[in-house]
């Protein structure tokens, strides 16, 4: 079978039982557009109105993220939509949980090393000439940007070994993304969580969509999960800025406005295959 086959073939499955197909979405440069200041970064509201379409034809609708459960559904703008009363939404690669359904957040305690060591990152982007750079504070991680900086490039590799050792001194790691390192508690990725509502849906087909080096972990868990007999579906939304996810994707769109089309025609397919069984 040509790649082109198989993507098609994946997609049939999800076609043919979408009562039993889970879909895990990324949020940031997949649901919405990468923009200099991450309070400011919402959802596209087509994405947000096709996920809705699919909640009512899909088994599960998860977003699953790197931002906190409460942020995540802030700037998605996912309490109270019609189709979205049974969104979850995994924040914080998993940590965190919000359902719809119930309007309840599950957010277990932040790791008591979280405020010792962002203590020691202000004078540290000072010392080495990074002062600018914007700090976002997430409870229990801590993300250093780079996008608004002269050289962000530069800027990135400059803090990445610090930030790294940092990390390692306070028993945490760095998580690399689009012009931001995110120091982290090791132990749970989005590969972790896609596994875990997997298995708690019992779905028998997963599509995930995604754009950064974080969706990664996701990616290797649906291929595991098709070795394990689920039907898996890969979407990459692509961007000069990452390239690493492509490679491995079924369908590549470009950025959230290619995720918002492409959710949109699935939401389509599945509206028209619905009708014409009735
Ligand atoms: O798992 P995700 O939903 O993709 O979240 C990963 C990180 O995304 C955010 O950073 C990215 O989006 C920002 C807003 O568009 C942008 O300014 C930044 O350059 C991007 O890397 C977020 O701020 C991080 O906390 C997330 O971990």
């Amino acid at each position: 079978m040509t790649p082109g086959e198989q993507a098609r073939s994946r997609l049939d499955a999800v076609l043919e039982h979408p009562d039993q197909t889970l879909i895990g979405i990324d949020f940031d440069g997949t649901l919405a557009p990468i923009v200099a200041d991450p309070d400011q970064a919402h959802a596209h509201p087509r994405a947000v109105a096709a996920l809705a379409r699919l909640g009512s034809l899909l088994g599960t609708v998860a977003v699953i993220t790197g931002r906190p459960a409460r942020t995540a559904v802030r700037l998605g703008g996912f309490r109270g939509v019609a189709g979205l009363g049974h969104l979850v939404v995994l924040g914080q690669y998993g940590v965190e949980r919000w359902d719809a359904e119930t309007d309840e957040f599950d957010i277990p305690p932040e790791p008591h090393q979280v405020a010792e060591l962002e203590a020691e990152i202000p004078p540290l982007l000072d010392r080495l000439g990074q002062g600018a750079a914007r700090v976002e504070h997430k409870g229990r991680a801590v993300v250093v940007h780079t996008r608004q900086l002269p050289d962000p490039d530069a800027s990135f590799e400059t803090l990445s070994g610090p930030l790294t050792d940092l990390a390692g001194r306070h028993a945490m790691v760095v998580e690399p993304g689009k012009n931001v390192l995110e120091i982290r508690s090791p132990g749970i990725d989005k590969g972790v969580a896609l596994r875990a509502i997997v298995a708690e849906r019992e779905a028998r087909q997963v599509v995930f969509v995604g754009d950064d080096l974080g969706d990664l972990p996701a990616f290797r868990v649906v291929d595991e999960l098709r070795a394990e007999g689920v039907g898996g579906l890969l979407v990459c939304s692509a961007s000069h800025e990452e390239d690493a996810l492509s490679a491995l994707a079924d369908v590549v769109v470009q950025g959230p406005d290619g995720v918002a089309d492409w959710l949109e025609e699935l939401a389509g397919a599945l509206e028209e295959r619905s009708a014409a069984s009735r």
